[in-house]
């Protein structure tokens, strides 16, 4: 059986003037984690922010009471050196941190290193992980398109629990911008992790809400992602609430 919902809207649709407050507010509608998008310029083509924001935002949203609970800080980090960045985003109050597969994998991105990081920048995502494990947060770990499911399955098969992510992110769009479409052609991925791993955190970003949230939930992704569908909504409580019984429904939780 599935694991349950977790709604998780992405602040990248918020008013950023307004972001902690839109934060808070969200929780208040519902939501169960926020989605914070990093994106540095490099990996993707688009900047967010950093550090000192998340951190700033995180004293408008309680620290989550457990692993995986409200209020939980699901960084989504499209950057090119996700290893360098670890120690630094678990102080400002991340509590999910979730670096791309492509990243991690590909050594040219690495420039320069950073005085807190370990020697070596790029790693196998399973030292990854593991490292992210070792700053005490939850470890993600996420796959564009054009990136085949299979090569997920050496982490997830690590014979080491600290090895294993705790959540794979299916990428349903180009990350980059918000408010794309969605692309359906990527569910069959939900659908081969969902068998084989039928406890697993799934998350899907990019084109999700009430439209879409169906096929979401049928190919088996629990952890639902939305931004434009819900900060531009005008019921953003409903919003959350019809996509978390999709998904539950379909996991036999009602
Ligand atoms: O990571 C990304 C984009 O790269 C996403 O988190 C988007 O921000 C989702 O926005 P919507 O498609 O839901 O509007």
């Amino acid at each position: 059986m599935a694991p349950k919902a977790i709604i998780a809207p992405s602040i990248l649709s918020a008013d950023f003037a307004n972001l902690g407050a839109e934060c808070s507010k969200t929780i208040a509608q519902g939501a169960d984690w926020l989605h914070v998008d990093i994106m540095d310029g490099h990996f993707v083509p688009n900047l967010t922010f950093g550090p000192p924001v998340v951190a700033k935002i995180r004293t408008h949203v309680d620290r989550p009471a457990a692993s995986y609970g409200k209020g939980t800080f699901d960084c989504h980090m499209m950057i090119a050196e996700p290893k360098k960045w670890v120690k630094e985003f678990k102080a400002v109050g991340c509590d999910l941190y979730c670096f791309h597969y492509e990243a991690a994998i590909d050594s040219s991105a690495a420039e320069s290193p950073h005085p807190d990081a370990a020697t070596d920048l790029k790693t196998n995502p399973r030292e990854l992980v593991r490292y992210i494990h070792e700053q005490g947060m939850l470890a993600g770990i996420a796959i564009k398109p054009a990136t085949s499911v299979d090569v997920l399955y050496d982490v997830l098969d690590s014979p080491h629990k600290a090895e294993r992510p705790d959540m794979v992110l299916v990428m349903t769009v180009e990350p980059g911008f918000g408010g794309q479409k969605f692309m359906a052609s990527e569910l069959p991925k939900v659908q081969e992790l969902r068998k084989r791993y039928p406890e697993l955190n799934i998350e899907v970003d990019g084109g999700l809400g009430p439209g879409t949230i169906d096929q979401a939930a049928d190919a088996g992704a629990n952890v639902i992602v939305a931004g434009s569908a819900v900060f531009g909504a005008k019921d953003p409580a409903g919003v959350i609430s019809l996509l978390r019984e999709a998904v539950d429904k379909r996991a036999g939780k009602l």
